[in-house]
């Protein structure tokens, strides 16, 4: 089902849903974010996959499954939103909700809730909406919208730009002057100047990625602020 560059992908989503985590393996869900941005998996082929992994009887890996879900859509940006933002997977979400239990159920109240939110202005994306006000008639309770969700908004989920010189500094990519990308902002950069990394709460992830200087002054100023 998968070619070369997207074994990794195929590796990576076995890792983040394995049944004997006890927590989400971050280290996983990052790659498998990357290798769908750089499109070494395409990402209608990478949903489909995480969606047999959400289906999985066993309420943990369909957790994972769903973690690593929202990492996806919070950083993959719209490649990956056409695929989320379907009548065809909001159905499918939809029936889970019916069938499955609390924490599976609850959790994908959370994300209806939270993509419903971020895709407000996008009416691309109205299936979701109309998802979650279905799912509030049939009387499901949804949890309290996340402050870091409330902060996540489709639009600006940084979708990865390209390029061949250093956004900041102008210098030139080669072989050993590698490309790098701010997970913030997807511009992209040289080593120099994306040598920081932060902890950035809108997109999701519990441990620090890769950004550029310009980012990492306004993430940490805002929070020191
Ligand atoms: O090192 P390479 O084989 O060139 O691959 C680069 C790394 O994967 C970079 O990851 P990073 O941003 O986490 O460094 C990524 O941002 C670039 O797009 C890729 O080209
Ligand atoms: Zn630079
Ligand atoms: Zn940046």
């Amino acid at each position: 089902m998968f070619g070369g560059g997207s074994s990794n992908f195929t590796k990576n989503l076995e890792k983040a849903t394995s049944q004997l985590l006890l927590e989400p393996d971050w280290n996983a869900v990052l790659q498998i974010v990357d290798s769908i941005r750089q499109e070494d998996v395409q990402a209608k082929l990478a949903l489909q996959a995480i969606r047999k992994k959400i289906g999985n009887e066993n309420p943990h890996v369909s957790m994972f499954a769903l973690q690593v879900l929202e990492a996806c859509v919070k950083n993959c940006g719209s490649s990956f939103h056409n695929e989320v933002a379907t009548k065809e997977f909001m159905e499918y979400l939809k029936d889970l909700v019916k069938i499955r239990n609390d924490p599976v159920k609850e959790k994908i109240l959370e994300l209806i809730q939270c993509w419903s939110h971020a895709f407000r202005n996008d009416p691309h994306y109205k299936v979701v909406e109309d998802t979650f006000h279905l799912l509030k008639m049939e009387g499901n309770k949804f949890p309290a919208l996340k402050e870091a969700d409330a902060m996540f908004d489709a639009e600006k989920a940084p979708t990865w730009k390209d390029g061949e010189t250093c956004t900041r500094c102008r210098v030139q990519f080669t072989l050993m002057q590698r490309k790098h990308h701010c997970r913030n902002c997807g511009e992209v950069f040289c080593g120099k100047c994306s040598a920081k990394s932060s902890l950035i709460p809108k997109l999701g992830f519990e441990r620090e990625v890769r950004v550029c200087d310009s980012c990492y002054e306004k993430i940490n100023k805002k929070q020191k602020g």
